[in-house]
């Protein structure tokens, strides 16, 4: 068997497209959405995905601004960048670009986004409407899988997906969005510390790996058919991505995301769904609000 590709790039490529429009109807009334990001010290590839984003929002007509710190920036540095883009009207939504250097509380720091500028969805308030099923920003690389998955015509419903690692950004939300009713699946998430981690990723209907370990997940421990989406990342000496997922897992899997050009794409892609969902959602919140005057 040879996986059919979940294409990140195309699909994002198509959200992108669909967002144009919604930019330009949000201008129309004369709403500008922003995102900001705050990238702290020279980490190559945190620098090259916040130039990405930044590409992102040019091509779909949203304006961005940016607040780079060094690496020795303090962690009163960094809240105060936090501070000035929450209350910076020019900023719509913005983003913390993780991991932050060693010694800063990323938690304390995430904690001090105002919930409604918070494009990536990992705000405790934001976590916490995601578990209470209340609508939000989605943590945007969960999400970009589940628009991978959809727009490919895999089924979720009913899906075992097992999912490795416990990061903030992937593992731990993953299972809060695929556990709704509306996506149905049961989910596993595994770990360091799981025992006999390849006896249950052969269980799996659907794997997302995120554990950021050089091709932990070989041909072996995938179930014949099953979609595998690799979202770990992982560096040679010359800055080559490797991924989780070993390259002998596509004669065995159903699907695959590559990487590059799979689950990447989508993240920035979610991105500014969130920024321009929360655009409208502010612009509709101002309109329900001049409704209730009576003057
Ligand atoms: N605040 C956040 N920090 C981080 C997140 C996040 O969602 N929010 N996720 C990752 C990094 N990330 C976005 O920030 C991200 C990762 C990968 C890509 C991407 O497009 N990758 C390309 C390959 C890029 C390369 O060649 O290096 C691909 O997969 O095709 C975009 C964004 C951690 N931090």
């Amino acid at each position: 068997m040879t996986a059919q590709i979940l294409d990140g790039k195309a699909t994002a490529a198509a959200i992108k497209s669909d967002l144009v429009s919604r930019v330009e109807a949000l201008k129309a009334k004369g709403i500008h959405p922003g995102l900001g990001t705050v990238l702290v010290g020279e980490d190559p590839g945190s620098k090259w995905y916040v130039a990405g984003k930044h590409r992102d929002c040019a091509e779909i007509g949203v304006a961005s601004l940016r607040r780079d710190l060094p690496e020795t920036a303090t962690q009163e540095e960094i809240e105060a960048a936090v501070r000035e883009l929450n209350e910076d009207p020019a900023c719509t939504g913005y983003i913390v670009q993780l991991p932050l250097p060693k010694g800063i509380n990323t938690n304390r720091v995430l904690e001090l986004i105002d919930p409604a500028k918070d494009a990536d969805g990992l705000h405790p308030m934001n976590l916490g409407r995601l578990v209470l099923g209340e609508s939000g920003p989605l943590p945007c690389t969960p999400q970009g899988v589940i628009q991978l998955l959809r727009h490919h015509g895999v089924e979720i419903n009913g899906a075992h997906v097992v999912v490795v690692g416990r990061g903030i950004t992937v593992g731990r939300s993953i299972g809060l969005l695929l556990t709704r009713r509306s996506e149905n699946a049961t989910v596993t998430l595994c770990h360091t510390g799981t025992r006999d981690l390849p006896g249950i990723l052969r269980q799996a209907d659907i794997i997302v790996a995120a554990a950021g370990v050089r091709h932990l997940i070989g041909p072996d421990d995938v179930k014949p058919g099953a979609a595998v989406l690799d979202v770990g990342v992982s560096r040679d000496e010359h800055g080559k991505i490797a991924g989780d997922v070993h390259p002998g897992v596509a004669e065995v899997a159903g699907w695959i995301s590559p990487n590059p050009g799979g689950v990447g794409p989508m993240t920035r892609a979610q991105l500014l769904v969130n920024v321009v969902e929360a655009a409208e959602r502010n612009a509709k919140a101002d309109a329900d609000a001049g409704a209730g005057h009576d003057g």
